[in-house]
This record gives C-alpha cells, structure tokens and sequence, in this order.
C-alpha cells in the first residue's frame, strides 16, 4: 500500500461511476461498496474530494466497519495535498467564523474579570 495519491486523483474519482474516499489520511476505493453501504449512498458521494474522516467518525461506525476498510485501501493521501484540503477548509467564511469565536472567548474571561476587578477596588476605597 505505498501508492500516493494526489489531490487531483481523490477529486477526479467523485462519482458512483468511481469514488475514492479520503479517512485518516488513507484513500479508499469504494466503488463497489457504495451500493451495499448501510448508510446509503449520497452520505458517501457527499463527501467524494474532500477529507471524510469528520463524517466517518460522527457517525460512530461499528469495528465491522472499520474492518472493511483495509480491503479497499489504495495507497496513502499525498502529505502536501493534505495541508491544501485543511487550508481551504479553515479559509474562508470557516475561518474567520472560529477567529472570531477564539476572540469572543477571550473577551469572555476578560470583560468580567475586569468588572470584577473594579468592584473590589472600588469596596476597597469606599
Ligand atoms: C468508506 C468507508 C465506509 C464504510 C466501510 C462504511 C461502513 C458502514 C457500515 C458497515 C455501516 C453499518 C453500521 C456499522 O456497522 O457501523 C454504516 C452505517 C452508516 N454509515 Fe458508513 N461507511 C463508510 C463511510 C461512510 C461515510 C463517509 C459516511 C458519511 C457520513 C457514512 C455514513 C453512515 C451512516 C449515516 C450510517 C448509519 C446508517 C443507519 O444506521 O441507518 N459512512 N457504514
């Protein structure tokens, strides 16, 4: 399994026709499995050129599951590639959504810290 597949093949393989599905940094052909998938078939195509281990894992899939894996493994995900998926993943409106979350927070422990601070300054003084 020391095949590496490149960005453009995972993203050319997306239809029921030929679907490869990136997990854990492995690629998987599930061409033929996408029919007998218990879960239906859009749940997998809908993940078809992007990195489908969030999706895989939510779902809570069995250990008969994941023993199924190995057999359609193709070969390893290209490492740059990876990096190229999460930068556009966290880009965008993404992004800017969890800055502004990570910013909030600390707004959340500043702003009443800071109250909390004038008040006892303020008992102190009075
Ligand atoms: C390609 C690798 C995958 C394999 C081998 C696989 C296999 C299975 C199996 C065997 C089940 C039956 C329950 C279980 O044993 O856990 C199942 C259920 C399910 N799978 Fe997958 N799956 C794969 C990918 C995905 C992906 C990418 C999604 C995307 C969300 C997905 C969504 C689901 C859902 C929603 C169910 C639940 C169906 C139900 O309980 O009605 N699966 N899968």
């Amino acid at each position: 399994m020391d095949k590496v597949i490149t960005y453009a093949e995972l993203e050319a393989n997306n239809s029921k026709d030929s679907l490869y599905v990136l997990l854990h940094g492995k690629v998987y052909n599930v061409t033929k499995f996408i029919d007998e998938h218990p879960g239906g078939d859009e749940v997998i195509l809908a993940e078809a050129g992007k990195d489908a281990t969030e999706a895989f894992e939510d779902v809570g899939h069995s250990d008969e599951a994941r023993e199924l894996l190995p057999g359609m493994c193709i070969g390893e995900f290209e490492k740059d590639s990876t990096l190229k998926v999460k930068q556009t993943n966290t880009g965008g409106s993404g992004g800017s959504v969890s800055n502004a979350v990570e910013q909030g927070s600390n707004l959340m422990y500043f702003v009443p810290l800071t109250l909390l601070g004038a008040y006892f300054a303020w008992r102190f003084y009075a």
